[in-house]
């Protein structure tokens, strides 16, 4: 069986949010997953301790450049090629935009990839909660950036008044467009959002981790950002055009949907291993493991999205046709399939 997708996730917003603090607790947080970083201002990073701790495995700076300034999407990729290549055991690369990165271009950019190994892990757009209204002022674009999120991180929510934190928050719903907000302090968000989570390694000896070294651990009264993730499985087949239908509509607080599905038609019975991350939906097609039967699982993650309608609307995506002929619906998927 190949490797799995290693997933390339960009963390923006503007400058002094919080992406190098968040970027450093997802070091700190992530067990056995290994963080492939490419930064382009690594002044508040403590690499060496970092490097002595055994989180970082690879890191490429790019010194005073802007990365959205690497337009030539060949130069991303040679540099995206270098923490995907096997040897590395990397499981999923963070970029960390500077603050003045366009992130449509950084977006772009990582979609024009053609390294197979690589896929989208969405923009994760990092704003200032306490700034908010004042930078918006400032640099009326932060709207627009916050559109091409696909999951906003309300970070120093701990310098927001209570009775200003939910106004605050509709705010950014609405300026996003839906999208799932997470309110949060430090930057600390469940690294599970965003990509898979290993165990920690046997090999890798504890000596001083980086938790030891994190300055701040005093985690008492700090938000945690709330998510809700919901599971689904069927052993009988889904129904394409039906799934799509879901797909196409699925709410914007949907973040995630992983997981593999299957399509009982015959010439389609492999496993269709689903990937979305905001907008961006992927489809793959892949062998079942000997003996595995065959059936649908997905995980889905979002914030503010109604569990239970979910699950609804998903057991109305199985088929119900005994013998489901419908080849043309496979057309449906053909566009997302890779
Ligand atoms: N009170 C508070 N301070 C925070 C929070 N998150 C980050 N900070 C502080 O805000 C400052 C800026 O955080 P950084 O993580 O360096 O921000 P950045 O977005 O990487 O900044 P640039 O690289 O300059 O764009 C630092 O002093 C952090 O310690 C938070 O949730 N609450």
């Amino acid at each position: 069986m190949g490797r799995e997708q290693i997933p390339v996730v960009i963390v923006a917003g503007f400058l002094g949010s919080g992406k190098t603090t968040l970027l450093n607790h997802l070091l700190s947080a992530s067990g056995g997953t290994r963080i492939g970083v490419v930064v382009n201002d690594f002044g508040s990073i403590n690499i060496d301790a970092m490097q002595v701790a055994g989180q970082v495995d690879s890191m490429i700076s790019l010194g005073n450049g802007c990365l959205c300034c690497l337009v030539d999407a060949s130069g991303m990729d040679e540099l995206l090629e270098r923490l995907a290549r096997p040897g590395a055991g990397i499981d999923v690369i963070v970029i960390e935009a500077s603050g003045l990165a366009e992130p449509r271009d950084m977006i772009r950019m990582v979609l024009a990839s053609d390294n197979p190994r690589l896929c989208y892990g969405g923009l994760v757009e990092v704003v200032d909660g306490a700034e908010f209204e004042s930078s918006r002022q400032r640099h009326p674009e932060l709207d627009k950036h916050l559109r091409y999120a696909d999951l906003v991180v309300l970070n120093k929510i701990d310098r927001v008044d209570a009775e200003r934190q939910e106004s605050l928050r509709a705010k950014v719903i609405e300026l996003s467009e839906g999208k799932p907000v997470l309110p949060t302090s430090h930057g600390r968000v469940d690294p599970a959002l965003l990509f898979e989570q290993r165990p920690r390694r046997e090999e890798v000896v504890r000596q001083l981790s980086f938790d030891d070294l994190a300055h701040d651990d005093d985690h008492s009264g700090h938000v945690h950002a709330a998510y809700e993730s919901v599971e689904f499985s069927s052993a009988l087949p889904l129904n394409p055009r039906r799934l799509m239908a879901f797909l196409d509509s699925r709410p914007a607080g949907l973040y995630r949907v992983k997981g593999f599905v299957h399509f009982g038609l015959a010439g389609h019975r492999q496993k269709h291993v689903l990937h979305t991350v905001g907008g961006f939906l992927r489809f793959e097609r892949s062998r079942w493991e000997e003996g595995q039967a065959h059936h649908t699982h997905l995980v889905l993650i979002g914030s503010g999205i109604d569990a239970d309608a979910v699950r609804a609307a998903l057991a109305e995506c199985v088929e119900t046709d005994p013998a489901p002929s419908d080849k043309q619906a496979m057309l449906l998927i053909a566009p997302y399939l890779r």
